[in-house]
């Protein structure tokens, strides 16, 4: 009888050893064959924990791993099966295929507000959106001199700002932040806002939030993982911070919907709730006209249009003070070409070399968003020879590729030269692509270039700025959220003669 059920207890451990052993081989022989290689990673975290937890930054830990694996690296984030591209040219390839150019399901916005915008869409829904958009922002002629004059109104309000501190020493974030978000409120909502209006300072303050929260690389948002943990509290704050950005952007376009003041201008919203009329009247069906999508194009072209715009030029500042030669020397050419009785204008840009050499030095050096937003492969596909199976998540590592030595030299130098020709004209470099590559590259590209421009040219035409005297050094660090985003800092601004 013993014997019998020490037999049976056998049977059993051998049975579900059996399953054990047959599962873990049937997995690897499933395994698709000749993916791209990457290090070993721990269950469910993968390679969080080396690739975060032990010091240095996601996107430079990812970028050492090529010196083993080659430029198409293999990672898993916390279940996101990942393939990091390295090298300008690997991307641009890449990024140039539909097949390539698709985003992987954003598993929390869907939870917290189903609908699509840029973030959560692809196929035939993001072409719609993404086409509406473009056609929005032409009609309101941003990109165009045209739209020049609302970009000059914000960047006025914000050099009088910068004066009413007499000198003295200030953190130019909030300013800059209300500045630039006001040209997207423009475009968004039709309006600007007073820097003091409590709507606005709410709408401002969660995005920033969201920006500060958010860990490496949109990790929550992409994750099958974190996705069902929302009981850990970096994860509760990231919903809470999604939650309370889509409840502010209800009620701003709530507000909208009532009676318009003279001044309001024709802007996205307007266009797309007479756009889906016509389309009802046609009977035509339109992706991106659906009524859970408007807030989610809001959201994404408010988040994407306006903290990248203030966080790149809080960069330039703290280059200026870095580097006062370089200040003097752009201040120069701006004085050759507009005298110091005008402003500087888009169109003197051709005949503004150096200045545009700095803010292409300021957009390689620190690169705002390091591992570009992450995109999806639609079907079975190559990169570089290695297989990349459908659905797998794929970043661009577009930081690696503005430090890469082969291309750049002495990538640590900040050296705005190396976009200027022999004769010290403008010398564009395909290597730089801050915006991204391809299909789905910035949407806002023109109109960020044109807010840039104006903002860094009218505050160096007005101001000489310097780092506060009790800071012993001006310091270019940063912290990665979703962007790469300078550290608190102060600067003193002088009135020019
Ligand atoms: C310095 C400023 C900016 C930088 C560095 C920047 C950078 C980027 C990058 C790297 C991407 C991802 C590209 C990809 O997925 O391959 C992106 C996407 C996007 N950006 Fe920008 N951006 C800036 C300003 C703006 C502005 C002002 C807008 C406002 C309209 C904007 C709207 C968008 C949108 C809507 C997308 C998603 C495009 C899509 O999925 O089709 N961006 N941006």
């Amino acid at each position: 009888m013993e014997i019998l059920s020490a037999l049976t207890v056998l049977d059993v451990r051998s049975l579900l050893l059996g399953v054990a052993v047959f599962l873990v081989v049937f997995r690897f022989l499933r395994r698709p064959r000749n993916l791209p290689p990457g290090p070993w990673g721990w269950p469910f975290l993968g390679n969080l924990p080396q690739l975060t937890w032990y010091g240095g930054e996601l996107h430079e830990n990812i970028s050492k791993l090529t010196a083993r694996y080659g430029k198409v690296v293999s990672v898993n984030l916390a279940g996101i099966s990942m393939v990091v591209l390295h090298g300008h040219d690997t991307v641009k390839e890449a990024f140039s295929r539909q097949e390539l150019s698709e985003r992987p399901p954003a598993y929390m916005t869907q939870k917290v507000a189903p609908g699509r915008g840029f973030l959560s869409s692809s196929g035939e829904s993001w072409i719609e959106i993404r086409r509406f958009t473009m056609a929005v922002l032409k009609k309101l002629g941003v990109g165009k001199s045209a739209f020049e004059q609302n970009i000059v109104t914000e960047a006025e309000m914000f050099i009088e700002e910068v004066q009413s501190h007499g000198g003295k020493a200030f953190d130019p974030k909030h300013a800059m932040s209300n500045a630039v978000s006001n040209i997207i409120c423009t475009v968004v909502f039709g309006r600007r806002f007073q820097y003091t209006d409590p709507a606005f300072e709410q709408l401002l303050k969660v995005v920033h939030e969201f920006v500060l929260q958010v860990g490496a690389g949109s990790v929550f948002e992409f994750s099958p993982v974190f996705n069902k943990l929302t009981m850990l509290p970096f994860v509760r704050t990231y919903v809470a911070c999604l939650r309370s950005t889509f409840d502010h952007i209800n009620l701003l376009m709530k507000e909208h919907s009532k009676e318009k003041s003279a001044d309001h201008q024709e802007d996205l919203l307007d266009i797309f709730l007479s756009e889906k009329k016509i389309k009802e009247q046609h009977g035509v069906e339109n992706a991106a006209l659906r009524p859970e999508n408007l807030k989610h194009i809001v959201r994404d072209v408010f988040g994407a249009g306006s903290e990248t715009t203030a966080t790149t030029l809080l960069w330039g500042m703290l280059y200026m003070m870095a580097y006062p030669e370089v200040q003097v020397r752009v201040q120069k050419e701006l004085d050759d070409v507009t005298g110091r009785n005008r402003l500087p204008r888009i169109a003197d840009k051709p005949e503004l070399p150096y200045t545009e050499a700095v803010l292409c030095e300021i957009h390689r050096l620190e690169t705002i968003v390091p591992l570009s937003v992450p995109h999806a492969s639609t079907e079975d596909t190559t990169i570089a020879g290695y297989n990349i199976p459908k659905g797998t998540t794929i970043m661009a590592n577009i930081w690696h590729n503005h430090f890469d030595p082969l291309v750049w030299e002495e990538p640590e130098k900040f050296r705005p030269e190396r976009f200027l020709d022999g004769e010290n004209k403008f010398r564009p470099r395909e290597e730089l692509m801050p915006f991204g590559s391809g299909r789905r590259s910035c949407l806002g590209e023109q109109l960020a270039k044109m807010e840039l421009f104006v903002f860094f040219t009218y505050l160096l035409h007005h101001f000489t700025i310097k780092k506060p005297d009790h800071v012993p050094a001006v310091s270019c660090e940063g912290k990665y959220g979703i962007m790469w985003v300078p550290l608190k800092f102060d600067i003193c601004a002088t009135v020019r003669e």
